[in-house]
């Protein structure tokens, strides 16, 4: 086993020391179920540079790591005093500088905190972490420790890399990261500092393509990163929690505005650094028929998005209008859903059950197709008639796509569904219409306010003119520049589903799980969208709405045993139902029972 020696170079700095650290400083908060804001890595290399200045370059490091050492103390069991060891994997950046901090408190406090620490640190402030993690006494070594050391740990931590990565891991660094990730799949307990080594926190994609390390946990600071809720991210994150290191929202709104103001911060199509860093498809010609990109036809910001949160109830449940003992069925409002070509009516039945399922004040499947049932054995409240025969005008909202097909009937109803202006959600085949129909996209775009386009990666290619592949390259920039040429509100459908609005509102969608990778599950989302739409919800709202929902009625399901494997599209219904009420409960003051099963 080999050893580090001192460098001798480094000096402990007097003026941060963990005493002067205020406990709000270090606190760590469960990114669960709260709208916390979403930051890129432009934004905290402002935040790091603005901090530097203030409290000077190594406090945010010591922070991190007090934070992180008291995160680890308190999950250790205290009977297990003085307890296996933490194993923490330290790289050559500020992260690596993070995970030395951590280890010298970790050990300052009594537990058996051992690093790998495969080369020296590059900069002066890691350099410094490594003086401290010295002096507290932590045994270091270059090597990775044996499988029996790793399998013995009570946690390992990767301190690898964190948002410096500027390259695909590379030796020694990428046999580490498949130990760790080894031993997260084999159920251990690894924890990521800051993010998952090999991630790219702005896409959630991996940074050259191949290698990222998979945790169970991640203790990520200064604030959420999009990255780790979108795309890949989800799975490589595992549980993620924020520690702000005593940074306010006030101080990054500040930074926010400014280094928006520079073009520093924005992601959006067009941008040089969004176009290097994935060359993707991006900048080829918009569909045929549209302005160009940069024409600004609404009056909105042309550079979205303006600011990312995570999706969770405080930011939709207020929009649900109250459910007054003087309602009736139109207070609640009607919806239609247009789909149901010859064959496919299952995919409109589903999502017309959603919609009842969902508030909405009376329901109607409009069919394309002939040889429909006349009726939903187990809903006959759902009124099923041919298309032409609803008076589609006198709806208050309208989904339309669930197993619409393409025919030029669906078309022509496409058309004039658009001509209506109502409140309307576009899925499914509606979708892939309009991509091929200039004409039609043209419409969309005259008509954005009122529409919510929800395509899954593969439609979202297809609205672009681009490869799936490239959509999710980098999900944040396909969404970008869907609204931008749609200029409506846009889901972007998957693992860490996307909600975009024209006027720069950004949500990652935190909830849902693998059961809703079956089919029917996005006619029963588009289904809610419609039946929230007709009780009156602004797009946006109404979008933020159904996607957590659903992903959270999946969740639910999954607690319970239905799913994921074998969870049925079908079976949502239901348990949204509950979670909606639940909600409407909750803002009415009137709830008896936590907000969701799991709080339970
Ligand atoms: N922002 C903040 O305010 C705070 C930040 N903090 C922490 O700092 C982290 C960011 O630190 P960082 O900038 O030093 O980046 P990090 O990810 O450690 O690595 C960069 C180093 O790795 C190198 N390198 C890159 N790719 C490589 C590769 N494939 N293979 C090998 N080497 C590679 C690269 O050198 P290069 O070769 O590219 O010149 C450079 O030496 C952040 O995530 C958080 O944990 C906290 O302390 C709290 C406050
Ligand atoms: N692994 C996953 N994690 C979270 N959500 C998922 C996952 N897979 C699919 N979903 C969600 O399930 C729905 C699937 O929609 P879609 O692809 O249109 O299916 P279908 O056309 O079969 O109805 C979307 O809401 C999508 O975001
Ligand atoms: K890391």
């Amino acid at each position: 086993m080999s050893s580090l020696r001192p460098s001798g170079t480094a000096r402990l700095v007097a003026d941060a020391e963990p005493a002067d650290i205020a406990p709000d400083a270090i606190a760590v908060i469960d990114t669960h179920d709260r709208a916390l804001s979403l930051e890129r890595t432009a934004l905290l290399r402002a935040l790091e540079a603005a901090s530097a200045a203030t409290v000077g370059p190594h406090a945010l490091m010591l922070r991190a790591g007090e934070a992180t050492a008291a995160w680890l103390l308190a999950q250790l069991s205290p009977a297990a005093a003085p307890g296996p060891s933490i194993w923490l994997f330290a790289g050559p950046g500020n992260n690596g500088g993070d995970a030395l901090c951590a280890a010298a408190s970790l050990r300052r406090q009594g537990a058996d905190a051992r690093v790998c620490l495969p080369s020296e640190p590059t900069g002066p402030v890691g350099r410094w972490a490594l003086e401290r993690a010295r002096a507290a006494g932590v045994p270091l070594q270059t090597l990775a420790p044996t499988p029996a050391q790793c399998a013995a740990a009570a946690w390992l931590v990767d301190g690898l890399f964190g948002i410096g990565l500027s390259r695909a891991l590379g030796e020694p660094f990428a046999s580490l990261a498949r130990t760790l990730s080894a031993r997260t799949a084999a159920g251990a307990r690894v924890l990521a500092l800051d993010i998952p080594s090999g991630l790219d926190a702005d896409t959630g994609t991996i940074v050259g393509g191949e290698l990222a390390v998979e945790v169970s946990h991640t203790l990520t600071f200064l604030a959420a990163k999009p990255g780790l809720f979108t795309g890949v991210g989800r799975d490589l994150a595992g549980h993620v929690a924020l520690a702000r290191l005593g940074v306010d929202d006030a101080r990054i709104a500040t930074l926010r505005h400014a280094t928006a103001a520079d073009g520093g911060v924005h992601h959006a199509a067009g941008d040089s650094t969004a176009s290097d860093a994935a060359p993707t498809a991006r900048h080829e010609a918009e569909p045929e028929g549209l302005p160009p990109r940069d024409e600004d036809e609404t009056g909105h910001p042309a550079a979205l998005p303006a600011a990312l949160a995570l999706n969770a109830p405080d930011g939709f449940a207020a929009a649900f209008p109250r459910r007054k003992a003087s309602s009736n069925k139109g207070t609640f409002g009607s919806v239609a859903i247009i789909g149901g070509d010859t064959g496919t009516c299952g995919a409109a039945i589903l999502s017309a059950r959603a919609a009842l399922y969902c508030g909405a004040g009376r329901v109607h499947a409009a069919l394309i197709g002939q040889g429909g049932p006349a009726y939903d054995p187990p809903h006959p409240e759902i009124m099923m008639r041919q298309v032409d025969a609803i008076a589609l005008d006198t709806m208050d909202g309208l989904t339309i796509g669930p197993g619409l097909g393409k025919s030029a009937h669906a078309a022509q109803v496409l058309r004039d569904v658009l001509a209506l202006a109502l409140p309307t959600i576009i899925d499914a085949d509606a979708l892939n219409l309009i991509a091929a129909d200039p004409d039609l996209a043209a419409r969309v775009r005259a008509q954005g306010r009122h529409l919510v386009l929800t395509p899954h990666p593969g439609e979202a290619a297809r609205l672009l003119g681009v490869t799936t592949r490239d959509i999710e390259a980098d999900r944040i920039d396909a969404i970008t520049r869907l609204v931008r040429t749609y200029a409506c509100t846009v889901v972007l459908k998957g693992s860490g589903t996307l909600i975009a609005a024209p006027d720069g509102r950004f949500a990652i969608n935190p909830t849902g799980n693998s059961g809703l990778a079956t089919g029917g599950t996005g006619d029963v989302l588009s289904g809610v969208i419609g039946a929230f739409l007709a009780q009156h919800l602004a797009p946006f709202d109404a979008a933020l709405a159904a996607t957590w929902i659903h992903g959270r009625a999946a969740e639910e399901l999954a607690i319970a045993g239905v799913g994921p494997a074998g969870l049925t599209a079908g079976e949502l219904a239901p348990a949204m139902r509950a979670l909606l009420n639940r909600l409407l409960a909750r803002r009415a003051g009137t709830s008896t029972m936590p907000e969701t099963q799991a709080e339970e």
